[in-house]
């Protein structure tokens, strides 16, 4: 999969391809549903299956303060796009020339002079450019006016309701693990490099891997039943994403792993952290026994839950 960084990176030889466009927060079944379209229509039409996305996403753009927590961050939205299939990823800096696009604009620069685009599949309530005002019946007249064709797919619900990134976010802050698995079509993850943590844990009973989350907000918060794949085995433990309170107040999140019986160094690895239930919040501890007992106690759960 070849990923083209902004409109300045395109080339001619780029031109002539099937599109989507949208955040992909999450790559979750409804976009996975639009992404085997855009296969389909790419071995129909012979051309390069291309997905538009925006980085940072509009809203963390327009209110970077209160914008949604990430399902994904970049690296893992591209990775999740090449194993859907996706032949090439458009990713443009959402900034102030793109924010004061029109719809009119966005198609004739990005979609037309750009890519070339010959075949366009969107979901059902897709909206873009300037103040939302490009919808499907805009692209539909766009496209008879450029030669290019628009699709627009069915809303693929789960138990009666459409299938969003904010959904899945809403159910993940549930808790519904099971649900969450269902809308993104696998289990709830979170990808890092395991740093060097301030050595308090052992103390604590319990050593853990501290995961690096970098700037990503998580949509997760509390401690969790969780498991990690190490070279091919299931590690089984817990995990807590939290600030800390009880030993530092720097407000940075973190997620942090004990893996149940296990004893090896992680140090500078990338693992995956998934997670499958969740035990309960985050508290601040009047003093580090008492967390330190929690901790216990949340181990206890987890083992229990495994059956160990
Ligand atoms: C299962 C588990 C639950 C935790 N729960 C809390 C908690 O409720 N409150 C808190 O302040 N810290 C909690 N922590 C974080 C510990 O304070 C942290 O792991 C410890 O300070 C070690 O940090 P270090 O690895 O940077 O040395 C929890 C950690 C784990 C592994
Ligand atoms: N459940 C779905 N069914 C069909 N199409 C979908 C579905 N979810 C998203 N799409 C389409 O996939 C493309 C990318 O969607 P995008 O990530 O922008 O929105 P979303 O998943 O609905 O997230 P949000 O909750 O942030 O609105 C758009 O064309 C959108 O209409």
């Amino acid at each position: 999969m070849e990923l083209v960084r902004g409109i300045q990176n395109l080339r001619p030889r780029h031109r002539g391809c099937v599109a989507t466009i949208g955040n992909f927060d999450g790559v979750h079944a409804g976009h996975q549903a639009i992404l085997k379209r855009l296969r389909a229509d790419s071995a129909r039409m012979n051309l390069p299956g291309c997905v538009v996305i925006f980085e940072p996403q509009p809203r963390e753009y327009f209110s970077p303060g209160d914008a949604p927590p990430r399902l994904t961050r970049l690296r893992d939205k591209l990775a999740l796009l090449e194993t859907q299939g996706v032949d090439r990823v458009l990713c443009l800096s959402f900034n102030r020339r793109l924010r004061e696009m029109s719809a009119e604009q966005f198609v004739q620069q990005i979609l037309i002079d750009g890519l070339g685009v010959k075949h366009l599949e969107v979901g059902d309530d897709f909206r873009f450019g300037c103040d939302r005002s490009g919808d499907f019946a805009f692209l539909q007249g766009s496209g008879e006016r450029h030669g290019f064709t628009v699709e627009a797919a069915n809303t693929v619900a789960e138990s009666g309701e459409r299938i969003s990134s904010t959904r899945v976010r809403q159910v993940l802050a549930e808790g519904d693990f099971s649900l969450a698995e269902r809308l993104l079509g696998r289990p709830f993850s979170i990808s890092g490099r395991v740093l060097h943590g301030q050595k308090l844990g052992r103390q604590l009973g319990a050593p853990t891997a501290n995961v690096q989350l970098k700037r990503l907000r998580a949509p997760l918060q509390g401690v969790y039943r969780v498991s990690v794949e190490l070279n091919g085995v299931t590690q089984k433990g817990v995990a807590n994403i939290g600030s800390r309170p009880t030993v530092d107040g720097d407000g940075q999140a973190h997620l942090e792993v004990h893996l149940l019986d296990f004893d090896g160094d992680l140090y500078g690895r990338r693992i995956t952290v998934v997670f499958h239930e969740k035990l309960r919040d985050e508290q601040r501890f009047d003093s580090l026994d008492a967390l330190k007992a929690a901790i216990k106690a949340d181990f206890a759960a987890a083992r229990a839950q495994w059956g160990l």
